[in-house]
C-alpha cells in the first residue's frame, strides 16, 4: 500500500514465529535472529532504499489481554521503528478488508459503529496501542474516499528552543551564508522521538519550496542527528528503554494559519513521502506545549509529495484531542491506497540473498 506516496509493504505470510512474550521482545528477536528477511524485503532488488514495511504479529501481551486486536513491527532501510502513522493508516484499511483469518484471526470480532459507519480496531505497535477508525462502505469493505484516522499514544515535548552548535567543518552552505553557526530546534515524542527544526532556522529563507536542495537538507539533518543522538537525556521514554533514541529529524515550514509543510528524514536518512503520522503527533504535542495549539485545534500537514497534489485531503490532519498526565492524545487522519500484492523468493545460488543499497556496504 501507499499513504500519501509513502510505501508500506505488509508481510502477511511466510514470516517465522518470533520468540518472546512481549511485542518488544519479539522486536528484538526479529532484529537479532531474522534481520535478513527485513533486508531482503526492504533492499534492492526486491525493495529500494526508501522502502517501508509492516510485519504482522498475531499474538502479543496486549492481544492476549484483549486490549489489542493484532500486533505489528515496523521496519525500514536500517531496522525496526517504534511507531509509524502512515503504515498504521494503510494497515487500518488492509485489516478491515482482509477476511483471511490466518492473516487476521480477530477480523470477525471487529465491530462497525452503525451511526458512523466506521470500524474501530486496536493495533499494538512497539510504542503502545494505536486505535484506528476505518471508514467502511455498506458492502463491508474499507472506503478509500474517506480518511482513516487513529488516536496515537501520549505525545510530549522533551526540549524546546534547544541551541545546537554546528562544528565549522559540518556547516552547510545555506547556514554558512547566514553567518550563524548555531541552529535552534525542539525535540518531541509521537511514538518515536523527533528533532523538529524550521527550514528558515537551517538557513533556507524561502522554506522548503525555495532553492533548497535535498542534498543540503540531507547533510543538515544527518549532521543534527549525529550531534543530538548521543544526548540521550533528550529522548528518555518514561517506561521503555527500547524507545529511547532519536528516530528522525523533521524540517518544518508554516505555510498558513494551522497549516505546515515538512520533510522527515528518518532511519538511515530515508525521506518520508507522507507527512509522517508519528511526526504529526510530535508536532501537535509541541504546538500544545508552546501554546500555539489548544485542545480541539486541527492543523493540516503536507509533505513535499502531498504538496504536489494541490487538492486537499492528500496530506494528514492532526488534532489535539485530550491532555493526559503522560502527554497529549493526538488524532491523525490520512488516506492510503493499495498498490498490489507480491511474493518474493531467494534462490539458493543467489549471490545477493540479502539485497543491497547502492552506496552502503551490503
Ligand atoms: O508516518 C509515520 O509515522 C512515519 N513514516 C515513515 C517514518 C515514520
Amino acid at each position: 500500500m501507499h499513504t500519501s506516496g509513502e510505501p508500506t509493504r505488509i508481510v502477511v505470510n511466510g514470516y517465522p514465529e518470533l520468540e518472546g512474550g512481549t511485542l518488544l521482545e519479539k522486536r528484538r528477536c526479529a532484529r537479532d535472529k531474522w534481520d535478513e528477511i527485513r533486508m531482503r524485503l526492504m533492499r534492492e532488488p526486491r525493495g529500494h532504499a526508501e522502502m517501508y514495511g509492516a510485519i504482522l504479529v498475531q499474538e502479543t501481551e496486549l492481544t492476549r489481554s484483549g486490549e489489542a486486536d493484532i500486533g505489528v513491527l515496523f521496519c525500514h532501510n536500517e531496522g525496526y521503528s517504534t511507531m509509524c502513522g502512515h503504515a498504521s493508516i494503510g494497515l487500518g484499511r488492509f485489516l478491515v478488508d482482509t477476511h483471511d483469518l490466518n492473516v487476521f484471526p480477530r477480523r470477525n470480532g471487529l465491530v462497525q459503529d452503525p451511526s458512523t459507519g466506521f470500524v474501530t480496531l486496536r493495533l499494538h505497535a512497539p510504542c503502545g496501542i494505536v486505535q484506528l477508525s476505518v471508514p467502511v462502505k455498506p458492502d463491508g469493505h474499507s472506503d478509500p474516499t474517506r480518511p482513516v484516522s487513529f488516536l496515537g499514544v501520549p505525545s510530549f515535548a522533551t526540549a524546546r528552543n534547544l541551541v545546537v552548535e554546528i562544528p565549522a567543518d559540518k556547516l552547510w552552505p545555506s547556514l554558512k551564508a547566514t553567518g550563524r553557526s548555531t541552529v535552534t530546534l525542539d525535540v518531541a515524542y509521537g511514538g518515536a522521538f523527533y528533532a523538529l527544526v524550521s527550514a528558515s532556522e537551517l538557513g533556507f529563507p524561502y522554506g522548503l519550496r525555495g532553492a533548497t536542495t535535498v542534498t543540503e537538507l540531507d547533510h543538515a539533518t544527518a549532521t543534527l542527528k549525529a550531534l543530538l543522538s548521543p544526548r540521550t537525556e533528550l529522548f528518555v521514554h518514561p517506561t521503555e528503554a527500547d524507545l529511547t533514541f532519536l528516530y528522525g529529524v523533521i524540517v518544518t515550514e508554516v505555510t498558513a494559519q494551522q497549516r505546515e509543510t515538512g520533510i522527515c528524514f528518518f532511519a538511515d536518512q530515508q525521506i518520508d513521502r507522507s507527512p509522517c503520522g508519528s511526526g504529526v503527533m510530535a508536532r501537535v504535542a509541541l504546538g500544545v506545549a508552546q501554546g500555539r495549539l489548544r485542545l480541539g485545534d486541527t492543523c493540516e500537514y503536507d509533505s513535499v509529495v502531498s504538496l504536489l497534489h494541490g487538492e486537499s485531503g492528500y496530506g494528514f490532519r492532526g488534532t489535539a484531542v485530550e491532555e493526559r498526565e503522560e502527554g497529549v492524545i493526538v488524532k491523525v487522519d490520512g488516506r492510503a491506497f493499495y498498490t498490489g500484492a507480491s511474493s518474493f523468493v531467494v534462490e539458493e545460488h543467489d549471490a545477493l540473498p540479502n539485497g543491497f543499497i547502492v552506496g552502503l556496504p551490503a
